[in-house]
């Protein structure tokens, strides 16, 4: 029989449970003990939902409190001695590690002042994990109460035989990096941690695990020799393991592994190896040519980063094909990835046009999904006919829906030039046209945009957004805010202002909301990190703008403030990446949609007076194909040329800025300097320094703001501390340069934190103006 299977559950819960209890316990407003029984409660709640389902493998341990592979540093001990030395509890050590720890001496424990560790994008996904940090003299340990061993009991307990869910030793390595002021290669440690997995492995074994999932995701990368190397030694010590081991299923995901096919030479003697073939059904044949001759193929064709109803009959087509080579029982049914990056329900969405909600799916409705495929094939289709009807009905429906075709955009795409892609002069003419009319002092300060998105600005939004408020008053309370904002930035002392964004729920959602060919959600929320989460709205058809969406308080706000005013808007790329973007046409279309979308407002900005403006793309780098090649190439083509149409619109005297966070930047670098911004910010704080060498080695002549302190932590950075990470900056880039600013926007900040914070970086940049 053909199996069913998911790989990762979203763990927020239905109302984002997981987020309030986490936030509550981090406020001091519960205790160790309620988060961790809401924790459990929101397990066993998946657990039974899935297997409600009829999903025949269902996961654990894919659960986390904050990031599934911050489980992992704890799970083999791989904490950073800044942290370890304050003999935290296990829980404070975690969350230390994952949002930093600031705070005072009491009860006579010690003061405590630690930032977190690095937060990177999870591959080409808007989920973040926490970077392994490790040490030339690393060790491992496994923490005394194993967590994937506990989880599987749990779910054991309540009836439920799960597979668990482990990082793979070689992705661990592969995603790690040395700590500051370290050499080690993460991978020559492989040997050291190989005995940890057995040991968990093992331990699962006699829990009475059957199978054990271990995602090896990095097989998706073009790997360097000494990583793919790894698999071999690596998967031969597990495979020694023999019985004593549950049957090992290797996942990859979010691309193909067909440059890497050699790989699975050194894996026949695991159970089954998963493959994403939403993302690359291309790569079937190859892996199916490689799979040892006992070996069960793991198909993952219900997409686990889209929302789109997954199309049965291409779906069981596939899952047929494979059926005729391997037969029923060597093939398992699976989501391609996680379903961490779907919202959790459809059925909470209540004010969706029922038309478009027919479009989508869930990752509850995905396992339903998952359920009626492998039933169609193990069973034959009359065994699901109804099933796969409605299903075909909707396909149909949403193929010939007059939503997705606006012939106005298409005419609009098609007149587009390559001048309209260009600035009128070099940056030189442009900087000293834009200097003369800002009048700038040197190490200008700014911040990215938002300021703290208060309870207070929640609460009122949401009694809008419920007709508790009119529109008049949600207005002026808005202008309030704005005021305040202004009010504060002249008692900081920053150069260029911003309105702090306070009208927005979300840099990207907001937009979403104000442009045609878009759908937005109630309930929608998908883990972006820790407790963070975000809506993504949903693009369904031809993008188009209107009417201005950001104008009004851009203005409002310039029109009280006495210094320079930023204009904010969310890039192309940005807006693409973070919604969930259409299947049925290609991404670089609806990038120039958005694009020429947002040139009007770039446009009209500058008409009412706003003359720096800055787009934001923090999700250009992670649109980037996984893999160095053609497809990149044309990738960075199409990215690039849509934030210049986006941004060329404007006179020389006025100031293109554009902000990046969350992407390492040196090896796109290439990409960013063809955006041709006038300004660049960038999130620096948590790397070295050294990186910046890039702007010197290609001999970049704009201007730069590399962060200079972290956003994501509570933690206030001291004036010495920015000064020293200014000075290490003045060792790549030139004073006239140099722009100084956070990493990111404030909104996830409290406003005692962030008055403190800046209070020192305006202090900072004061001080090297008189130095310099
Ligand atoms: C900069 N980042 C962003 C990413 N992706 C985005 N789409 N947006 C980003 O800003 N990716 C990379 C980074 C890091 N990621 C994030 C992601 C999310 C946040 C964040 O602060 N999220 C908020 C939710 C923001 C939001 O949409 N707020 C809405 C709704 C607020 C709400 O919960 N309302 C309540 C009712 C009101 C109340 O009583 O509080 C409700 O609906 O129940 C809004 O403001 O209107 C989060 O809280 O997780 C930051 C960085
Ligand atoms: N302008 C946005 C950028 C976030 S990446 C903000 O400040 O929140
Ligand atoms: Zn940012």
């Amino acid at each position: 029989m053909v199996q069913s299977s998911i790989l990762g559950f979203p763990r927020m819960g239905v109302n984002r449970d997981l987020k309030k209890a986490t936030e509550a316990f981090w406020a001091g407003k519960i205790p160790k003990e309620e988060l961790l029984s809401e924790g459990k409660r929101l397990r066993l709640e998946h657990w039974q939902l899935q297997k409600k389902a009829g999903v025949d493998i269902i996961p654990s341990n894919d659960f986390a409190f904050y990031d599934q592979v911050l489980d992992h540093i704890h799970l083999f001990g791989v904490v950073p001695e800044r942290y370890s030395k304050y003999n935290l509890s296990d829980l404070d050590e975690y969350f230390a590690m994952g949002r930093g720890l600031q705070r005072p001496e009491k009860d006579g424990e010690p003061a405590v002042d630690v930032p977190s560790l690095e937060m990177v994008k999870w591959f080409d996904s808007n989920y973040h994990y926490v970077k392994p940090t490790l040490q030339d003299n690393q060790t491992f340990k496994l923490s005394g109460t194993a967590k994937p061993v506990t989880e599987f009991k749990e779910a054991k307990d309540a009836g439920i035989l799960t597979r668990p869910v482990l990082l793979g030793p070689v992705s661990f390595l592969a995603l790690a990096k040395a700590d500051r002021g370290q050499s080690v290669d993460p991978i020559s440690l492989l040997d050291k941690l190989l005995p940890l997995y057995e040991d968990v492995l093992m331990q699962l074994k006699d829990a009475g695990a059957e199978s054990v999932q271990i995602d090896e995701p990095v097989l998706v990368f073009d790997l360097p020799t000494k990583v793919k190397n790894a698999f071999q030694p690596a998967y031969e010590k597990i495979g020694a393991l023999g019985s004593k081991a549950p049957k090992i299923v290797l996942a990859t995901y979010f691309g193909d592994i067909v440059h890497n096919i050699g790989v699975l030479d050194s894996l026949k003697g695991l159970y089954a190896i998963h493959v994403d073939l939403v993302r690359n059904p291309e790569q079937l044949d190859t892996v199916l040519g490689a799979l040892g001759p006992e070996q069960t193929l793991s198909a993952g064709v219900v997409d686990g980063r889209n929302i789109w109803k997954t199309n049965f009959q291409r779906a069981i087509e596939t899952v047929e094909t494979i059926v005729q080579k391997l037969g029923k029982d060597r093939v398992i049914v699976s989501s391609s990835s996680s379903l961490l990056h779907t919202p959790h329900t459809l059925a909470s969405e209540k004010k969706l046009d029922p038309e478009v909600k027919d479009w989508f799916s869930f990752a509850v409705e995905k396992a339903d999904e998952l359920v009626i495929i492998a039933k169609a094939v193990s069973e034959g289709p009359a065994a699901v006919r109804s099933a796969l009807e409605a299903n075909a009905k909707s396909m149909q429906a949403r193929a010939s829906s007059a939503r997705t075709n606006d012939p106005k955009v298409k005419d609009r795409q098609a007149k587009v030039t390559e001048d309209m892609h260009k600035r009128a002069s070099p940056f030189p003419t442009r900087i000293a046209q834009q200097q003369k009319r800002l009048n700038l002092p040197k190490f200008p300060t700014t911040t990215i945009g938002s300021f703290p998105q208060t309870k207070e600005i929640r609460i009122q939004r949401n009694k809008f957004v419920k007709n508790e408020i009119t529109a008049e008053e949600y207005e002026k309370f808005i202008e309030k805010e704005i005021q305040d904002v202004v009010r504060i930035q002249e008692e900081l002392d920053l150069d260029v202002f911003v309105h702090g964004e306070p009208e927005r729920n979300d840099m990207v959602q907001y937009f979403g909301e104000r442009l045609n060919g878009y759908e937005f959600t109630t309930h929608a929320w998908v883990q972006s990190y820790g407790s963070r989460c975000v809506r993504p709205p949903i693009i369904v058809g031809d993008i188009s703008r209107p009417a201005p969406m950001s104008v009004k308080e851009s203005k409002y706000a310039a029109s009280i403030s006495k210094k320079p005013m930023k204009g904010m808007l969310t890039g192309p790329i940005t807006c693409l990446r973070w919604s969930f973007p259409r299947d049925d046409v290609h991404q670089s279309v609806q990038a120039q949609q958005l694009a020429l979308a947002l040139r009007d407002e770039v446009v009209d900005l500058e008409a009412a007076g706003i003359y720096v403006i800055q787009v934001d793309e923090p999700a250009l780098r992670e649109g980037l194909p996984l893999r160095a090649g053609k497809e990149r190439e044309r990738y960075l083509q199409w990215a690039v040329n849509s934030f210049r149409l986006s941004t060329a619109g404007v006179e020389d005297g006025t100031q293109i800025h554009s902000h990046f966070c969350y992407s390492e930047f040196q090896d796109f670098f290439y990409a960013i300097a063809a955006l041709d911004a006038d300004v660049l910010s960038i999130e620096n704080s948590k790397s070295d320094a050294k990186l910046l060498k890039v702007f010197v080695d290609e001999a970049y002549p704009r201007h730069i703001g590399p962060g200079v302190y972290d956003i994501h932590s509570p933690r206030v950075p001291s004036e010495q501390e920015i000064k020293d990470r200014i000075q290490e900056m003045l060792q790549y880039l030139k004073p006239d340069q140099l722009w100084i600013d956070p990493d990111c926007g404030l909104k996830t900040r409290q406003w005692s934190e962030t008055k403190a914070a800046l209070t020192n970086m305006v202090n900072a940049a004061k001080y090297f103006r008189s130095k310099y």
